[in-house]
């Protein structure tokens, strides 16, 4: 009871931070990012880039963007100068970044038949929802499309 009016503090938290434009970006629970992308379900997922899977994260009828970080791609001080650097940055040609989420979890696991513990990293940032879809779109979309026409 105490831990479900807790998740639903920490939601509305983020349902507010929305709405109003000055509020810093803040630490976010990765069990609030698992909720609002269906535990990062397929049908959630918007797009991919060189270091991560976005899914949109549903919060009733607005929404957010939930970027996760490959482990491969982004160790941990690499995460931290990202954050670092987007929560220094406010622009408006620049999404708006709401927050972000650094967990490690160990996780038992069989390993050449013996258990280990296995730390599993899960690193996340979460920005405003743009729903135009990719900016590759707007600039390159001509492009492409003239030039698959023409078969090159
Ligand atoms: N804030 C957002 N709102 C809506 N869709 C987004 C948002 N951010 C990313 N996406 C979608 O996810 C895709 C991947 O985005 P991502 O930022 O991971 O990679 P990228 O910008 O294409 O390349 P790179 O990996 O080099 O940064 C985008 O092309 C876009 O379709």
């Amino acid at each position: 009871m105490q831990m479900e009016r807790k998740a639903s503090t920490i939601r509305s938290d983020l349902e507010q931070m929305l709405l109003d434009e000055t509020t810093e970006p803040k630490v976010l629970p990765l069990s609030l990012l698992e909720d609002i992308t269906s535990d990062f379900s397929h049908d959630q997922e918007i797009g991919s880039g060189g270091f991560a899977v976005v899914y949109k994260g549903i919060l009733g009828d607005r929404a957010v963007a939930v970027k996760r970080m490959s482990d491969a791609c982004m160790d941990e001080m690499k995460f931290h100068r990202v954050v670092k650097c987007l929560m220094q940055v406010k622009h408006k040609n620049v999404v708006r970044f709401l927050g972000y989420c650094a967990d490690r979890q160990g996780n038992m696991a069989r390993y050449n038949g013996k258990l280990v513990m296995a730390d599993v990293h899960q690193r996340l940032l979460c920005f405003k929802y743009i729903p135009q879809g990719s900016l590759d779109k707007y600039i390159f979309g001509d492009i492409w499309h003239q030039n698959s026409a023409k078969g090159v």
